[in-house]
């Protein structure tokens, strides 16, 4: 508890850019996107949160499957289990695409939750009915600008063990069969992964469910777990997205260590720990806009895809990049990919030539933000100017995104 008392102390300092101590009430609340296929465990994960000893209270919002079909509604519950009014938020979630019409509406809706009550600590999102947490996270994680209540704590993945391969090597939803394979890009978004059921597993078949997750996602961190038992900090205290104020200098090298272990140009094996990373206060997202409506790019987001989904790292040495160039290419890789690309999630230290600081690119779904960390190069951490940044996606080729960046980004 103590833990996150100061966590949120840090986020509202950071946010005011000052060391005051924050205003009651005006603390930043986590939310935590929820996800994976039925029947893994996320029910079993929730009620182990709700009834453990963390000292967060927690509201937990899921879909209620309304009468009409393809609409659901929202319901949030408290640590009693006692359903708290959401103002009767609807929302379409049938083709899994909140992040248009909805977006908004959701945001404030939880807000005002915030506002009427200090009942939460934190908020868990459950995705069912959601194939693609991408939209979600994209809504959640949002600009510094907007003195947003609540910010986005990480994506948390169950998946079963014992069905794994069932799911993502699913013949009918492989490469080229036109069908989202909704199990692999639930990982491919996810931060951390609770690897569960793994008491119906052998040895050989966890370790198969094991390799097979990594090759999937190379940066989330990867719990095994049986009946969902995680300590709750695991799922709870991800920080993926926060912003490098909010970031202690643990979590920046964190996320040094973290790149470092990932072999260049190949599917990299999961890092012991995951940093959280984000850009200066003050930085802005780059996000891609839509006009309300599912456009070809919303539709993109959760139309069709393949399994072809896995992770691999990109570096360019000490090649000084530029930052408008940089972020110009990487709105063309996420918003306009071409040859069946798809970046789900991007993560990266980056040298960028015109500053002494090292620079932080963090990015999911349609948005991401490049920015100064505190950090000089050439200090113990960072001792030579380097860029590393980890893709995860669809269809990623290694040798063209190095390509890319080095012709399209370098100062
Ligand atoms: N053997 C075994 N059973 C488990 C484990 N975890 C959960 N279960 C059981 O699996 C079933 C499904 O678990 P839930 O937690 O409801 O899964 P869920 O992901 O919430 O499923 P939906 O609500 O349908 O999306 C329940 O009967 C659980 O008791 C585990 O680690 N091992």
């Amino acid at each position: 508890m103590a833990a996150m008392a100061n966590a949120n102390a840090d986020a509202a300092t950071a946010k005011t850019g000052t060391t005051e101590e924050q205003e009651p009430g005006t603390r930043r609340t986590p939310v935590t996107i929820l996800t994976g296929l039925l029947g893994a465990g996320k029910t079993t994960l929730l009620r182990g949160l709700l009834n453990g000893d963390h000292g967060r209270r927690l509201a937990v919002i899921e879909n209620e499957f309304g009468d009409e079909k393809g609409i659901e509604r929202l319901i949030a519950r408290d640590q009693e289990g006692a359903s708290v009014d959401l103002e009767d938020l609807f929302v379409e979630l049938s083709n899994g695409c909140v992040c248009c019409a909805v977006k908004d509406d959701l945001v404030t809706t939880l807000e005002g939750l915030l506002e009427r009550s200090n009942k939460f600590d934190q908020i868990v999102v459950e995705t069912t009915g959601v194939a693609d947490p991408g939209p979600l996270a994209g809504i959640f994680w949002l600009d510094e600008a907007l003195e947003s209540r609540i910010f986005l704590d990480g994506i948390v993945a169950v998946a079963d063990a014992k069905n794994l391969h069932r799911h993502v090597d699913d013949p009918r939803k492989q490469a080229g069969s036109g069908v989202v394979n909704e199990a692999v890009k639930q990982l491919g978004y996810a931060d951390r992964i609770v690897l569960n059921k793994t008491d119906l597993v052998d040895e050989e078949g966890l370790e198969a469910a094991r390799s097979r997750v990594k090759e999937i996602n190379a940066l989330a961190q990867v719990h095994e777990t049986s009946y969902s038992k995680v300590d709750p900090e695991f799922v709870l205290d991800v920080r993926g997205y926060t912003t490098i104020s909010e970031t202690s200098g643990h979590q920046l090298s964190a996320l040094q260590r973290e790149l470092l272990a990932q072999e260049p140009g190949q599917s990299a094996a999961v890092s012991e720990e995951s940093g959280a990373a984000g850009s200066a206060a003050g930085g802005h997202k780059h996000e891609h806009e839509h006009d309300g409506e599912c456009d070809a790019s919303c539709e993109s987001a959760h139309g069709r895809h393949d399994a072809s989904i896995t992770s691999c790292v990109v570096r360019v040495g000490s090649l000084g990049l530029n930052q408008a160039k940089l972020e110009s290419w990487l709105g063309k890789m996420l918003w306009e990919p071409s040859g069946g690309v798809e970046i789900f999630r991007v993560k990266g230290i980056v040298n960028i030539a015109s500053s002494d600081h090292v620079h932080i690119l963090q990015g999911v779904h349609e948005t991401f933000e490049i920015d100064a960390s505190q950090e000089a190069w050439g200090s113990k951490t960072f001792p030579e100017r380097d860029t590393r940044i980890v893709f995860i996606g669809r269809n990623l080729d290694v040798a063209a995104l190095t390509t890319g960046l080095r012709e399209e980004a370098a100062e």
